[in-house]
């Protein structure tokens, strides 16, 4: 199941990364119409939990929930089980659980949504976070430059049927070149011309990741932390 934004602000999902749900409600209340959804991670389902998603979900934005399930086969399952009554747009898992992993999530999300009668998730699976380099990979015993690395990972993702990755702008030309056309590329890492890049190591602007082929754009600091948040979503979406 490919994601089809139809419209540039539809690309951008906001990253809110709080933990506070009240906050977050009425940030996402704010920018509904200026992005296509909003991003809820770690941070901010670690403390709120299916309450805090609900609380976010009440304004009617799409949510993709970013929880990067990492572990064994039966245990990542039982996580897609778990968070599938919240029916969120997108959900993440990593390729470094394996093939096996990747196969039995995209197995589970569509088995688990076809039972509760809701919409499947896209399954998206992290290559190589954005906040990392070629030393870094070095430092956890890659050998492979980040490219490649990001390549052989996105075409084992494709090759176990979930419907796409999450990779920097940098990777985006050869990830579509390694993988079927319907490949859904979700893309954090994002900076306009400008804005502070804080812990992000891989980076394009907006405008940049979208001509590269960026299906959804994760953005969230330049957002959030903008004197207006509404207004610098508005600026990014027209600017692409
Ligand atoms: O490789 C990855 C995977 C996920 N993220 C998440 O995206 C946002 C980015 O936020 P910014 O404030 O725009 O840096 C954040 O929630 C990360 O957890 C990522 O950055 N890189």
């Amino acid at each position: 199941m490919p994601f089809e934004p139809k419209t540039p602000a539809e690309r951008i999902f906001c990253a809110l990364d709080t933990t506070d749900p009240a906050a977050a409600a009425a940030l996402a209340a704010k920018l509904k119409g200026t992005v296509g959804g909003i991003k809820l991670g770690l941070e901010y389902y670690c403390s709120t939990g299916a309450d805090g998603f609900k609380a976010v979900a009440q304004t009617g934005m799409p949510i993709f929930l970013d929880l990067k399930f990492h572990d064994i086969p039966n245990t990542v399952a039982g996580a897609i089980r778990a968070v599938a009554p919240l029916a969120p747009k997108i959900l993440t898992i990593h390729t470094q659980g394996g093939p096996e992993m990747m196969r039995r999530a995209a197995a589970t999300a569509a088995e688990e949504a076809a039972r509760l009668g809701v919409e499947r998730p896209v399954v998206v699976a992290v290559t190589i976070l954005t906040s990392l380099d070629g030393r870094d990979l070095n430092a956890i015993g890659v050998d492979h430059a980040v490219d490649d690395q990001v390549v052989r990972l996105a075409a084992l993702a494709d090759e176990c049927g979930v419907d796409g990755i999450v990779c920097s702008p940098k990777e985006i030309r050869l990830v579509r070149a390694a993988t079927r056309e319907d490949f859904t590329l979700v893309v954090p890492g994002i900076r306009p011309a400008g804005s502070a890049v804080g812990d992000q190591k891989r980076v394009m602007t907006p405008k940049e990741a979208v001509d590269a082929g960026a299906s959804v754009l994760v953005i969230g600091r330049p957002i959030t932390e903008a004197a207006d948040p509404a207004a610098a979503a508005k600026a990014i979406a027209a600017s692409l």
